[in-house]
């Protein structure tokens, strides 16, 4: 059976004495593509930035690359986070940002003129980062998180507000950066984006469902789609 990548078991966190995220557990092997499905607040963010090793969970155990998920050693170079939050320097242009990006993970300065290509970023090269608009924003920002093919991806809402054509050839680059031999996680609150997902986590209240295939969820609320199937359960 193949190393997991991810095993984590029970995780649980609260802010304020308000538990957010409660008894989630997760396994990840090389390849898996795992989408964390659900409303607003239903504690994706929090758990992304838990396996990323920027928020340390209250109880729970297991590993993530390895590493005690509790202990705080979770080596955060070997991890790709995209999160909400346009994380890059502003002031910086494309090209540069890439750089720095490559530089702190020991690439070659090729790597950052390669990725303009494969993403298509050329036209914003010599722009800053941040007087881009939202989606070219989105698109740099998710070629500086592969940038440095790491083991463990983790996509927090990475489509959100883009237009059609951003956002298929976002999903293009995220299922084949999946069938590199990544396991990469990613939040979305959109169902009919989460319905191409192999396989989602649904979340409610910082409880996570079972993990399941989208099919089988409409399956078995008899739906004809995760939109209706979601409805469904939350009016149950
Ligand atoms: N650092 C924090 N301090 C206090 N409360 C927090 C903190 N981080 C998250 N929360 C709260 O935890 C709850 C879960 O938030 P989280 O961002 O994990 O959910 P989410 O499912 O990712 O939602 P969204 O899709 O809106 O990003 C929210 O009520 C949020 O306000």
């Amino acid at each position: 059976m193949a190393e997991p990548l991810v095993e984590v078991r029970g995780l649980a966190k609260a802010f304020g004495g308000r538990e957010v995220v409660c008894d989630v557990t997760i396994r990840l092997v090389a390849g898996d593509l795992l989408g964390l499905v659900g409303a607003n607040g239903g504690g994706k963010t929090t758990t992304l930035r838990m396996l990323a090793g920027l928020v340390t969970p209250d109880t729970g155990s297991g590993t993530v690359l390895g590493a005690a998920i509790r202990a705080g050693r979770i080596d955060r170079r070997r991890i790709g986070y995209m999160s909400q939050r346009l994380a890059l320097y502003p002031e910086l242009t494309v090209i540069e940002n890439l750089h720095f990006h490559g530089q702190v993970h020991g690439l070659p300065r090729t790597a950052a003129g390669d990725a303009l290509t494969r993403f298509g970023l050329e036209a914003v090269t010599a722009q800053r980062f941040g007087t881009l608009s939202g989606g070219w924003a989105r698109r740099v920002q998710f070629a500086a998180s592969v940038l440095h093919a790491p083991p463990l991806l983790l996509l927090d809402e990475p489509t959100a507000g883009l237009d059609a054509v951003t956002r298929a050839a976002l999903w293009g680059w995220i299922m084949q950066f999946a069938g590199t031999g990544s396991a990469v996680v990613v939040s979305t609150h959109d169902l009919a984006e989460a319905e191409r997902l192999p396989q989602i986590m649904l979340y409610h209240d910082g409880r996570a469902s079972a993990r399941t295939t989208p099919a089988a969820m409409i399956g078995a609320a008899g739906a004809t789609s995760l939109e209706a199937a979601v409805l469904a359960r939350a009016q149950a």
